[in-house]
């Protein structure tokens, strides 16, 4: 089996290395030998140091020229040349494999439809939470069962930053640049602080769950942005971990809709404990009730992994495999807890803003910087920075530290 490799950065070196590693038992799984005929980079200095086995180039009209390629893995990330290039062996009526949830996310529908109409295909395990086999599981063992809500921590790089900052107390800064060394962040890491990255992976979630693409305008997307410390400090005093969320739920009649944004986690949910680049995901529905997956959200040998079993998998099926359209259920009605944070300079105008959608101030309390208010509902938004509250948590049965720093006042 001849492979065509577009790029060589974490992703790419990954899945030579796990070819390397596993090539007896993919030999004896495919039948066949796997060779990397040839591999696409973008800065030829930047490589020229290594010593190559491999046939390395920047030249796209050399790599595409080739072109007896089997099948092709995409890991350069973003959407052009990715488009580009995807289009091209597509339509040659070769199969990708893809790491890519931007290219997915906002052009899968149509790569798609070209790898359909030439019978091959366009597949992206690796795109959705690294090392957890989500995709396959939606579209293979769970392709009829009806799912009312899809919940995950689906930014391995922003769940290690909190994670890192909470439990060593490192600077934001400086676990982004540990989570760029380590291979998790984005080459433009704004994408996993501003909630791009787990924004296109809700979106993919969502239309696997329920069948059809979200409209993007219509799928709010909250990063990590206007999150401050004191917000965090808060939440912990109260037993909640602040975590990056995204969700897509089952509305009714075709209308689905989905969210990423900071949330704080309650200590009987089972996100709670997924710390560092681990993902979470947890599917609900009539019939499975909640089934909860975790695992390595990113980093080159979790990812690799998912790409090369991607194409076992597919391999499988030789492209003839009917695709899930996705089987909904209404999701229930729920009603969460929000904190909505006011800063001691805005107070004035805080208490009145809090108070004009009839909210319900069930509880409040204190820090040094601020206040914040808890009221009860759905989609609550606000002028001022709203965390939703997952889990069970009752701000009744909150038993406060009577500190200076904190004080439970209704
Ligand atoms: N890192 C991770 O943990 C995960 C990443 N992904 C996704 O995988 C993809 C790749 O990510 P990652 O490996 O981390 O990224 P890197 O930045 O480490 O690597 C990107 C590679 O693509 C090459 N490249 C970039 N632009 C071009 C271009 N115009 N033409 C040819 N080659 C190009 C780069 O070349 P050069 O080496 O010359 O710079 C580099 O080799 C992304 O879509 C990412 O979202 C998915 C899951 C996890
Ligand atoms: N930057 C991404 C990489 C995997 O998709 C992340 O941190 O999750």
């Amino acid at each position: 089996m001849k492979i065509g490799l577009l790029g060589f950065g974490t992703v790419g070196r990954g899945v030579v290395e796990r070819i390397q590693m596993t090539n007896q038992q993919l030999t004896n799984t495919l039948s066949q030998q796997i060779n990397i005929e040839a591999v696409l980079i973008k800065n030829h200095q930047k490589h020229q140091a290594e010593k190559q086995t491999l046939f390395v180039t920047n030249d796209w009209q050399v790599f595409s020229q080739k072109c007896d390629y089997d099948v092709v893995f995409e890991a350069i990330g973003g959407l052009e040349p990715a488009y580009e290039y995807t289009r091209f062996f597509l339509e040659k009526g070769i199969p990708v494999v893809s790491a890519n949830k931007k290219l997915v996310a906002e052009k899968g529908s149509e790569l798609e439809e070209i790898a359909e109409s030439r019978n091959i295909f366009y597949s992206y395990e690796a795109a959705v939470a690294g090392g957890i086999p989500i995709i396959n599981l939606l579209e293979g063992s769970l392709s009829t069962t009806p799912i009312s809500k899809i919940t995950g921590i689906l930014n391995g790089t922003t769940n290690y930053i909190l994670t890192e900052v909470k439990e060593k107390g490192v600077t934001v800064e400086e676990a982004l640049s540990q989570a760029q060394l380590l291979g998790y962040a984005e080459s433009d890491p704004k994408d996993d602080i501003e909630g791009y990255d787990a924004w296109y992976k809700i979106r993919i979630l969502a239309k696997l769950c329920f069948g059809s693409w979200l409209n993007p305008n219509k799928v709010e997307r909250k990063g990590l942005n206007d999150v401050q410390q004191w917000h965090i400090e808060l939440g912990q005093k109260l037993g909640l971990t602040l975590k990056l969320v995204a969700e897509a739920a089952y509305l009714g009649d075709g209308e689905a809709k989905a969210e990423v944004a900071p949330a704080f986690i309650s200590n009987d949910h089972p996100f709670t404990y997924v710390n560092g680049v681990t993902n979470a995901i947890l599917i609900e529905g009539p019939t499975i009730g909640q089934l909860c997956l975790q695992g390595p959200g990113a980093g080159k040998e979790a990812t690799a992994n998912s790409m090369v079993e991607d194409l076992l998998f597919q391999s499988n099926y030789e492209g003839k495999r009917s695709k899930s359209s996705g089987v909904q259920s209404e999701v229930a009605n729920s009603f969460n807890h929000y904190f909505i944070f006011v800063a001691n300079e805005d107070l004035q105008e805080g208490i009145l803003e809090v108070e004009k959608d009839d909210n319900q101030i069930c509880a409040q309390y204190s820090h040094p910087e601020g206040e914040v208010y808890v009221v009860k509902g759905q989609d609550i938004t606000s002028p001022f920075p709203v965390i939703k509250i997952i889990g069970d948590w009752d701000p009744a049965q909150v038993k406060v530290e009577t500190e200076s720093a904190i004080l439970f006042s209704l």
